[in-house]
């Protein structure tokens, strides 16, 4: 048996969980549009001979994002190691097509 009290806070869970569903969604859909932006961008790169990895523009992205996390209420640390940790797949896959392209 729940309680008035348990029975609200049952809701109340539910009402939040259905927004952070949401919330995971657009993240979800805006990495999948991010990454065809970079897989174009590792296309261009191999055909041109670029370096998969770009310091300079991390330090740059890296700034900006660490600035709009302190904005926004987000530990800047975490926005830091976020985007390393996306950057990182990028460049494996800009390896990858690298790769096929020597093929
Ligand atoms: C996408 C690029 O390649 C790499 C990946 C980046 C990213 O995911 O934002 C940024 C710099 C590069 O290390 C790029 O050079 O713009």
């Amino acid at each position: 048996m729940t309680n008035p009290d348990q029975a609200l806070a049952q809701f109340q869970l539910g009402q939040l969980r259905a927004s952070i569903d949401n919330l995971d969604s657009i993240l979800i859909h805006t990495l999948a549009e991010r990454f065809k932006l970079t897989q174009q961008v590792g296309k261009l790169k191999a055909l041109h001979n670029m370096p998969p990895a770009d310091k300079s523009r991390e330090a740059q992205q890296i700034e900006r994002l660490r600035h709009l996390a302190k904005e926004s209420g987000l530990d800047p640390a975490f926005a830091e190691k976020f985007l390393n940790f996306i950057v990182a797949e990028v460049i494996r896959h800009h390896e990858q097509i690298r790769g096929q392209e020597a093929e």
